[in-house]
């Protein structure tokens, strides 16, 4: 019998069990479908899917089989592929956020009603949000029990990669991945943000790899080092699922098993991965709206094009560890969670500005984004998130420069203006940028739009006036 397996966001043949299931039952024809879901990612993510799938086709071309690539409403291209090839399943692995259970949802409901299967895999998490329950039978808010409910479940061994996937009679016709200008909206940051990027499901073994030998002992003193590579840096293959979570969980609980303690602070940031989907799954506002009653009354600015916002996305807010993070971002489409948390900190309590301004910009620039981490990391710092950050913690970005970059390590590699010999970094993010955005690399630093000790009694001024309600 053959199958139809649809890649969405698990561009990798191990460990796949849409893709098993598929080769199980006979010739499999893999699709991958550019919808109006695609279609609406930011250009660093557009970007970094194109080049996933390039990986992935040559991946399908070792073992035989091939990417077909087809661009239209999701359900119109499977019904299209199932008259072509006589298909009488369809397989892929499940997604979570409100507008895919939807669309995957009316897709089933259609695809059985002309009698062909409709199988969804589970393959994105570790544990599926709704197998995760409190004593009570609701979901979780906070982030310590949840772990504590999951950390000693076992989700099992990965798969490894089939050999050869068998081919169908006739294989239907495919569109030209370079025709759809996946990485058009980059301009010219492309090339520039590719020389950070490894992509493909080869190269994340291989960095999971390297991170478990040579990082993982020491990720506890290391995750907080932004200059340092002490991070796993694997959120890239995991948001596109060239490597899965469970992977990444079997490699690190290994390591935990023979008394690692690093590792168990690397299994603890996998949940907390998992803690994003499970919220974003039962609170779907999480993506749209303050997930706390009362927020909405705020009076955060919301001009995404205002002056001081177009400053903190050019990495000119005069604030050195801020401006360094938010050009890290624009020149590799990542940025360390550390100064994650601090740019997004200084957006919304020193600038006042809404968090979803920030997260529409994230969602641009990086390279990994991910619909419910992006989420719940803006809404957990801006306070009105679950088990948000507490308001009155607002994140000095001087004070935290000089405990996580106190030799200014991180600050040189990105901020180029005043340094006689600004090193190649910091003088790629003036390639990378639009020429109108008119920034030179000998331009002088501005002044901080807003003193850190001002920004910081404002903050604190309008999180008591929301609390007394005026
Ligand atoms: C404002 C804000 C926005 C964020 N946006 C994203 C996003 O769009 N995509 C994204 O993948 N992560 C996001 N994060 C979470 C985190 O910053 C990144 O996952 C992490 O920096 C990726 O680097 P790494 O792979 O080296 O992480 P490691 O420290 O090696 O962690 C391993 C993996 O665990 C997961 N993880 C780690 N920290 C978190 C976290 N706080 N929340 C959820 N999962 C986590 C990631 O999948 C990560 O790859 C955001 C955090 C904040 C504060």
């Amino acid at each position: 019998m053959t199958s139809i397996l649809w890649f969405r966001r698990d561009l990798r043949l191990s460990d796949n069990r849409a893709l098993a299931a598929a080769c199980a039952a006979g010739p499999v024809v893999p699709v991958f479908i550019r919808d109006a879901r695609v279609d609406a990612l930011g250009a660093a993510a557009k970007w970094r899917l194109e080049v996933g799938l390039e990986k992935l086709a040559a991946a399908l071309e070792q073992r035989g089989s091939r990417l077909i690539l087809r661009a239209g409403p999701a359900l119109e291209v499977l019904d299209g592929l199932v008259a072509e090839t006589g298909a009488r399943a369809v397989h892929w692995h499940r997604l979570y956020d409100p507008q895919a259970i939807d669309r995957d949802k009316k897709i089933k409901t259609a695809l059985k009603a002309k009698d062909v299967s409709a199988e969804s895999h589970p393959g994105h998490l570790l544990n599926e949000p709704w197998t995760v329950e409190t004593g009570s039978g609701s979901f979780y808010k906070v982030y310590t029990p949840f772990w504590k409910a999951v950390r000693d479940r076992d989700p099992g061994a990965s798969l490894s990669e089939p050999g050869q996937i068998a081919a169908p009679e006739r294989w239907p016709d495919r569109e030209a991945l370079s025709d759809w200008q996946l990485s058009r909206a980059m301009r010219r940051g492309r090339d520039i943000v590719a020389g950070h990027h490894a992509p493909g499901e080869a190269a994340a073994q291989d960095r999971l790899a390297g991170f478990v030998e040579a990082g993982l002992e020491r990720y506890g003193e290391g995750r907080n080092d932004v200059a340092g590579d002490g991070t796993s840096r694997l959120s890239d293959y995991l948001a596109l699922g060239e490597l899965s979570p469970r992977q990444a969980w079997e490699a690190a609980r290994r390591r935990v098993e023979e008394g690692s303690k690093g590792a168990e602070g690397f299994l603890r940031q996998l949940i907390w991965r998992d803690f994003a989907y499970h919220l974003m799954y039962h609170t779907p506002h999480l993506l749209s709206d303050n997930w706390r009653d009362g927020w909405d009354e705020f009076g955060w600015q919301t001009d995404p094009g205002s002056d001081d916002v177009l400053a903190w996305k050019q990495g000119r807010t005069g604030v050195d560890f801020v401006d360094a993070a938010m050009r890290e971002m624009y020149v590799t489409g990542r940025m360390h969670n550390r100064t994650r948390m601090i740019v997004a900190s200084y957006l919304t309590k020193h600038m006042l500005v809404h968090w979803k301004v920030g997260l529409d910009w994230f969602a641009d620039c990086l390279t990994d984004w991910d619909p419910a981490n992006n989420a719940m990391g803006w809404q957990w710092v801006a306070g009105s998130g679950p088990d948000a950050a507490p308001y009155f913690r607002v994140f000095n970005p001087d004070t935290q420069a000089e405990k996580f970059d106190p030799d200014g390590v991180y600050r040189r590699r990105w901020l180029a203006e005043g340094q006689a010999s600004p090193p190649r970094t910091a003088l790629q993010f003036f390639e990378a940028v639009p020429e109108r955005w008119g920034l030179a690399p000998d331009d002088p630093r501005p002044a901080p739009i807003v003193s850190l000790a001002e920004g910081r009694t404002r903050a604190l001024a309008a999180y008591e006036r929301l609390k007394s309600g005026q």
